[in-house]
């Protein structure tokens, strides 16, 4: 496959962007590529600027759960945009998703907009700490909750792809105040939560890992983590910014029937505009200004062509026998790749749950951050060249989650399914 514009412009970008990439996840560098330029996306296809067609099973990290494009949203977006593009003042798109958002997610009766995952989850802890008047955040490890201060311990995604245990620049008197535990181990969750030295004001935690590749929870982990918060007046936190709106309508707390006591959204309620969320009971988020003390606020926030974005999107999603559909699907192409990995002479497990998933190249069950660094990068870089030289466009890293959309059609699931397999002979012929 040629890639000679997109190198050229790669070569361009670094000299202006640190690294030539926005985030960098993008920057590819775990697989040992460069970054794809991607000129425009339709369906589960995306093209880059040489003109290559690719089968995206990164749908921008998790937003695209209709596919690129897609008519009703790209009609809303521009409806949106012909009206004024932002306003800095309310408007009734936002009272729309709002209740859209508190008549899907169980655990929100008030929801406030932002513009990222990130804001979310910092907004989040600041009402935790705010309201509970304690100062500690408890994370697990492998778990990425955005880039602000407090999670950047022990986090998953970007930083561990690219080894970075903590950043530079986050002072450690603001670390000190985070604790990252060992995500699925009951005991370590059992000796934190009960110890009364310890000032907990909230504990985060993705209900489904997807930031060290697809990690699922021990259900009796989750239920243990509301127990114990709800005991020692600890405000749980549920980070759905990737599997809010995608597990189910309701998000992971509907699909472990688990309510935390705050929820973080992000990504799919922004139909693929920058679009964060959080939201709770009604007491805890009450304590927001101008209601209460805790400072939040933000130029964009809740700007009407993300939040028109998002209403088109949920709408669709609403579609009696979308989950059913998709999740099948999904379900289906796992068992498949599954089979494929038996029959062939490459260890690897495959983690998954709804239209998320996770190829890992190891011998061991995948459970937590340790047995997840069990799995052999080197390999997965292989793989990914591999799939990308036929158009497969998975994520850049071992340790993130493969998104399947509901454009992904039986023909696409096809052909990732052949060229796994044809992969996989490769690396076991080698
Ligand atoms: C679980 C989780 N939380 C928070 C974030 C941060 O969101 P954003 O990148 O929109 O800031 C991400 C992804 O980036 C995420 O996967
Ligand atoms: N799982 C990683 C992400 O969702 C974030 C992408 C980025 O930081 O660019």
């Amino acid at each position: 496959m040629e890639t000679r514009q997109s190198k050229a412009m790669f070569a361009e970008a670094e000299k202006v962007i640190p690294g030539g990439v926005n985030s960098p996840v993008r920057a590819c560098r775990s697989v040992g590529c460069t970054p794809l330029f991607i000129e425009r996306a339709d369906g589960a296809s995306l093209y880059d600027v040489d003109g290559n067609r690719y089968l995206d099973f990164v749908c921008s990290w998790g937003p695209m759960i209709l596919g690129h494009a897609h008519p009703e949203v790209v009609a809303a977006i521009g409806a949106a945009a012909a009206a004024g593009t932002s306003f800095g003042a309310p408007t009734p798109a936002e009272i729309t998703l709002a209740e859209m958002v508190v008549e899907a997610v169980p655990s929100v009766e008030k929801v406030r907009f932002v513009n990222s995952g990130t804001e979310a989850t910092m907004s989040a802890a600041r009402l935790a700490r705010g309201y509970t008047g304690r100062s500690m955040v408890v994370k697990f490890d492998g778990c990425y909750h955005g880039h602000a201060d407090s999670f950047l311990v022990k986090a998953g995604s970007g930083l561990l792809t690219l080894g970075i245990p903590g950043s530079p620049g986050v002072p450690e008197d603001i670390v000190k105040n985070t604790l990252s535990i060992p995500y699925n181990d009951i005991d370590s969750l059992e000796k934190t939560l009960t110890d009364e030295r310890l000032d907990i004001a909230c504990v985060i935690v993705e209900p489904v890992a997807g930031n060290m590749g697809c990690v699922l929870p021990d259900p009796a982990f989750l239920q243990r983590l509301r127990t114990l918060s709800t005991e020692r007046g600890i405000v749980l936190i549920f980070d759905e910014v990737i599997t809010g709106f995608r597990l189910a309508y309701g998000g992971a707390q509907h699909h472990f029937g688990i309510t935390p006591d705050l929820t973080c959204l992000g990504k799919i309620i922004g139909g693929g505009l920058p679009v964060g969320a959080y939201g709770g009971r009604a007491e805890i988020m009450d304590q927001i200004a101008p209601d209460g003390p805790v400072y939040q606020a933000g130029t964009l926030s809740g700007n009407p062509l993300a939040m028109a974005a998002g209403i088109a999107t949920l709408k669709q999603l609403q579609r009696p026998g979308f989950y059913e559909e998709l999740n099948d699907k999904a379900a289906t192409c796992a068992q498949r790749l599954r089979e494929i990995a038996a029959a062939g002479d490459i260890p690897v497990q495959i983690n998954s749950i709804g239209s998320l998933m996770t190829m890992f190249f190891s011998t061991d069950p995948v459970t937590d951050f340790a047995s997840a660094m069990k799995a052999d990068t080197t390999r997965y870089a292989e793989h990914y060249c591999n799939m990308l030289g036929q158009g497969i466009y998975l994520a850049p890293s071992q340790f993130e989650v493969a998104f399947i959309s509901a454009a992904h059609s039986a023909n696409d699931l096809e052909k990732l399914q052949k060229m796994t397999e044809w992969s996989f002979k490769k690396m076991a012929d080698r």
